[in-house]
């Protein structure tokens, strides 16, 4: 491709050398740099992409884009930017040629909800025999296909290799988790988006955007880059405000929740504890809806899902058995053990809200007590510790048992997390055990299980691994707690 070509429209501060020349590919990892190929040099959380730029030229680069001034050999084409990642993103869509407008584009943000959104869809769609795709935490889903991603939402240039085996696969619908981190860092730059979905915004990620009010702004940048709807749920305080921060915007707004006042509203809800079913009011009419999940929390990703399909003009009863046809997402309070003795079930609950959400729902059809086993990743500092002291009192106000443990402490002291969860577990008299490594903490929880009681592991969700350091480390739960429950029985036995 000619290097014309992949920078047009770029907003450059200057070209030093022959921009009349064919590229290859693009790079913003210098170990990725292919012959005659571009690197776009980034300065990073850890490290600055500008230190790789002679390995980047050693490796074949004949293009660099940088946004900090270095000494580069004559022959190499440098082209000056503000922002190498908004670059990135320019670059890596003209190099694509612009995927995102060639098929349906579908945006969720939110601090929860927004993988269940997606899935909520995806069935939707599935039912109606059309083909969907999903870029989200679980993975890249093309044609049925899992590809796992490193991140919920990919880098830029990633981005736009995924979007192009979507066009290539003939994709009609892409449905995709757009992360705050994403929207901060341009990973989503200059993607055309037709819809966006606000789900809700509760504390997390306060390491990167230091404030609530950072983090509002970086989610609502979204709902700015849509051309067609701007869905939102109008129950949450940070929905209301970014209802009245897009409403002159060129895409319409459309609100859900469960008051009258919203556009499409659910009623006369009844809550099971495999299920919850309601009745759907829409302009269109109303529709009664089962969800094989139990919670409010899915009655709100449910009706995000069923406002979209109301924006794009899907009948009620394709939207009814679709959302009926979804038997459950991996995670997401899903039971992996179940007797007449005891239940274990897996919650991808995260956040202080989602652990708090988790529990008031099952609560109410647990007739013995409730034994959590937790951990919390959170970045170090004061962010963080808030974080921990957060999860902490929730899981001590409505846990029987706390099991704190680890979740992915990656470059965090696993001790000092549990220490600070259980200062706070303590301050709200709670009880607790404390076990530093999660197999162990799953087995005492299942050892001290008595008739009736229901296990709630949280944190891993659908993951399979469990991050300590830089090790990623195999760790599936469902696996984990077949395994123990099933040696008990045999030592039972024997
Ligand atoms: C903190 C953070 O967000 N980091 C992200 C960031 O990394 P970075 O650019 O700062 O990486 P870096 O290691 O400092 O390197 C800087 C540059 O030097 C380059 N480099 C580095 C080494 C080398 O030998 N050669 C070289 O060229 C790197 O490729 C990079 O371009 O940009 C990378 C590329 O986009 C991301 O993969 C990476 O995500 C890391 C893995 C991460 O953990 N991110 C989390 C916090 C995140 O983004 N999470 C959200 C979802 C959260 C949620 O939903 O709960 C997400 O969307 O995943
Ligand atoms: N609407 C909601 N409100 C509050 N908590 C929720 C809601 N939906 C889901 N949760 C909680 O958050 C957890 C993660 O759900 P989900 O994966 O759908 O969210 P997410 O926004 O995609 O999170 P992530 O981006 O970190 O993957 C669930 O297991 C549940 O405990």
């Amino acid at each position: 491709m000619l290097l014309t070509a992949v920078i047009k429209d770029l907003d450059i501060l200057s070209i030093k050398g022959n921009v009349n020349i064919e590229i290859s590919k693009i790079a913003y990892d210098s170990r990725e740099v292919v012959e005659n190929g571009v690197f776009v040099a980034i300065s990073g959380f850890k490290v600055d992409g500008h230190n790789y730029i002679q390995k980047a030229i050693d490796k074949g680069a004949k293009v660099i884009i940088l946004e900090n001034e270095v000494d580069i050999d004559e022959g190499i084409t440098v082209i000056k930017v503000e922002d190498s990642r908004l670059a990135l993103a320019k670059v890596s869509t003209n190099y694509y040629n612009h995927p995102t407008q060639k098929f349906n584009l579908v945006g969720i943000t939110g601090t929860n909800g927004k993988t269940s959104v997606t899935y909520f869809i995806k069935a939707i769609y599935d039912y109606m025999n059309k083909p969907t795709s999903i870029i989200g935490t679980i993975g890249t889903v093309i044609n049925n296909q899992v590809i796992p991603n490193k991140n919920t939402t990919p880098e830029s240039l990633n981005l736009n290799a995924i979007f192009n085996d979507m066009v290539n696969a003939k994709v009609e619908n892409c449905i995709m988790e757009v992360s705050s981190h994403a929207l901060n860092l341009n990973r989503v730059g200059y993607c055309d988006f037709n819809t966006g979905i606000f789900t809700n915004l509760s504390p997390d990620h306060l390491e990167l955007h230091n404030t609530m009010e950072e983090y509002f702004n970086a989610k609502a940048k979204l709902f700015h880059m849509t051309s067609d709807y701007n869905i939102i749920n109008m129950d949450d305080e940070y929905g209301k405000r970014l209802i009245q921060r897009v409403k002159d915007n060129d895409a319409k707004v459309i609100t859900y929740g469960l008051e009258k006042e919203a556009d499409i509203y659910a009623k006369d809800i009844i809550c099971g504890d495999e299920f919850t079913k309601y009745t759907v009011v829409t302009p269109n009419g109303t529709m009664d809806i089962t969800v094989n999940i139990p919670g409010i929390i899915y009655v709100y990703n449910s009706l995000a899902a069923i406002a979209y399909g109301y924006c794009n003009n899907i009948g009620l009863m394709d939207i009814q058995q679709g959302i009926n046809s979804l038997k459950g997402i991996t995670g997401r309070l899903e039971v992996i053990y179940n007797d007449d003795d005891y239940k274990v079930i897996v919650d991808f609950a995260h956040t202080e809200d989602g652990l708090e959400k988790a529990l008031n729902t099952i609560r109410p059809f647990v007739k013995g007590r409730i034994i959590l086993v937790f951990g919390v990743y959170a970045a170090a500092g004061e962010k963080g510790r808030d974080k921990r002291v957060g999860m902490g009192k929730i899981a001590a106000k409505y846990s029987d048992v706390a099991v704190v443990t680890s979740d992915n402490p990656k470059d965090q002291d696993p001790e000092l997390i549990i220490q600070e969860i259980v200062e706070a577990i303590q301050e709200e008299k709670g009880n607790y055990k404390a076990i530093i490594d999660r197999r162990e903490a799953i087995n005492y929880a299942i050892e001290i299980s008595r008739k009736d009681d229901v296990i709630l592991l949280t944190g891993k969700g659908h993951e399979t691994s469990q991050i300590i350091g830089t090790e990623e480390i195999p760790f599936n739960e469902k696996e984990i707690v077949n395994e123990i429950i099933n040696n008990m029985k045999n030592i039972k036995i024997g």
